[in-house]
């Protein structure tokens, strides 16, 4: 699902009036339905609303909310705040239609001191501003934010939260926003919504569709998408009846450090979970009989080293490594990197201590293999590229980050970011809080570099990789609590997980 920025949307919106065609008014009324028919199948139905509506097409949605609402049955008080005497073309419309409506109380505010009353079991409507927002802001909205946003009801925001920008916030300040409840916004999500720092500006979002022409939305250029289900599943391979474990690569992890071998005992039981025909893993020699215990299925290469492994040996048939889980940054480890770095061309997937070792390391960031793959979680993104203030400045710089070393970056968050070398974004959609839990990430190591060794892209290696590891997280979650999910339980999920995916794709063919 791409995610257009606010003012492709405008155009999007204007293609869709022009050629479906659909009057301006009437896709208003069309994308305030769905407001309301979300409203209705989520509220008790002696609930009273009260709608906040703007001097925009934001504000115009509201009023016709309102309407709906109140021929619905609903207890409605709608007001439409317009300090500034100018409403838009269809917001004027709709306030003409509101005026002569007798089933709801209607008023235009022009005072600026006026708030009107909110009682906590009350449900506000915010239309006040939508994407046309132009700058942060001021009073007296600010005031009249704050009143909503200190009421104890609950608030939905049509299309956006007012006064939140759809894209880069990094000037706006979040308590001049409003604190939705819900957001529902219009056929696509925005791309503010993903980052750590919006989400108490925005609640819980959900995505409604209003019918914008297709032709439009498939020629929006934008590097943002939102991965679908559907997305992901096109992503997958199908399994061949007559195929041969010879077939589906041979992946080798290396890792581990004493203290440290249930990392890359969890990153290879993930890996055999993903469709590898082949592993081997090398740890340190302390860790070999761990390993061949823990994960028959696995062959081992004990290192020298008998605390952290020093050299890593490939194999001529490897077709994919994968470094870093429970490694440690010791002098012994970073030269296996180095060594490594130095002697593999083949894709790999660096994760965890590896990418520690590569911050007090940048000039081996240039030796990394092309269609090789890094996970930073946000702390260790910050040691490779520098501090970030906020999620957005941190996206844009591994935007830099993957360009510059043509490399894929997996930058982990609520909404994990895959960034491809030419700067195109994927947001994953799946996933839960029980996920944030010791190993989760050494189990998304197995599954990318399995994902690699079968002969997918790094691209869709990680796309793909992270979508199901997210997904085996969400189905974990519906038997077991998000306290109690560990790294183990995603794994176990795994197999539930490609069959999910793999479900929404099979027909007779496959
Ligand atoms: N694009 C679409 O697909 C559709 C959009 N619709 C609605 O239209 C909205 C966008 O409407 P508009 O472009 O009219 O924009 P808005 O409704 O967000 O508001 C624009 C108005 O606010 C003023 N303004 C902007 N920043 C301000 C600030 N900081 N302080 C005070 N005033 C400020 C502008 O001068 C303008 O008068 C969407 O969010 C959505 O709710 C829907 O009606 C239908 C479909
Ligand atoms: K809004």
């Amino acid at each position: 699902m791409k995610i257009p920025a606010s003012y492709q949307i405008k155009g999007i919106d204007a293609y869709t009036i022009e050629h479906e065609p659909v009057s301006s008014a009437d896709l208003m009324m069309r994308a305030a339905g769905t407001v309301a028919e979300w409203l209705w199948q989520h509220v008790e139905y002696d609930t009273s609303f009260k709608v906040m509506a703007g001097n925009g097409n934001n504000g115009g949605d509201a009023l016709v909310v309102a309407m709906l609402l109140a021929k619905a049955g609903f207890n409605v008080e709608c007001f439409l705040f317009n300090y500034s005497q100018k409403l838009s073309p269809d917001c004027a419309f709709y306030k003409e239609e509101i005026a002569k409506r007798t089933n709801l109380r209607f008023a235009e505010v022009t005072d600026p001191g006026f708030r009107p009353d909110i009682k906590a079991d009350e449900w506000v409507i915010d239309g006040l501003f939508g994407t046309g927002l132009n700058r942060p802001l001021e009073e007296p909205f600010v005031s009249l934010i704050r009143h909503i946003n200190t009421s104890d009801a609950t608030v939905v925001s049509i299309d956006i939260p007012s006064g939140l920008f759809g894209e880069d916030n990094r000037q706006n300040n979040p308590e001049h926003c409003i604190h939705a409840t819900y957001t529902l916004s219009f056929q696509f999500p925005k791309l503010a919504f993903l980052f750590a720092e919006n989400s108490k500006v925005v609640g819980d979002w959900q995505v409604l569709p209003i019918g914008l022409h297709p032709k439009a939305i498939e020629k929006c250029q934008t590097a943002y998408n939102f991965a679908t289900r559907e997305e992901m599943a096109q992503l997958l391979k199908p399994k061949d009846k007559f195929a041969h474990k010879g077939i589906f690569g041979h992946a080798l992890l290396a890792g581990g450090s004493k203290g440290k071998i249930g990392a890359i005992v969890l990153a290879a039981k993930s890996c055999l979970r993903s469709g590898v025909g082949l592993l081997t893993v090398q740890v340190p020699a302390s860790g070999n009989d761990i390993l061949q215990i823990s994960v028959p299925e696995a062959m081992t290469i004990p290192d020298e080293g008998e605390n952290t492994i020093t050299a890593v040996q490939i194999g001529e048939k490897i077709n994919a490594v994968g470094i870093g889980c429970g490694m440690g940054t010791s002098v012994e480890a970073a030269q296996a990197l180095h060594q490594l770095l130095q002697t593999c061309d083949k894709p790999m997937e660096i994760d965890a201590d590896a990418l520690n070792i590569l911050a007090q390391h940048p000039e081996w960031i240039k030796l990394i293999p092309t269609n090789s793959i890094l996970t930073p979680h946000p702390a260790e993104f910050d040691r490779l590229a520098g501090k970030s203030a906020t999620g957005y400045e941190r996206l844009e710089k591994a935007r830099d980050f993957a360009a510059k070393n043509k490399v894929t970056v997996v930058l982990k968050g609520a909404y994990t970011a895959v960034i491809n070398a030419d700067g195109e974004v994927s947001f994953n959609s799946t996933g839960n809080p029980g996920m944030a839990t010791a190993g989760s990430g050494d189990t998304l190591t197995g599954i990318l570099v399995a994902l690699q060794a079968q002969g997918y892209q790094a691209f869709d290696a990680a796309r793909l990789g992270v979508f199901l590891h997210g997904l085996a997280g969400d189905i974990a979650a519906r038997t077991i609590a998000f306290e109690s999910i560990t790294a183990s339980d995603i794994t176990a999920s795994l197999g539930f997980a490609f069959n999910e995916l793999r479900s929404k794709t099979s027909n007779k063919h496959s």
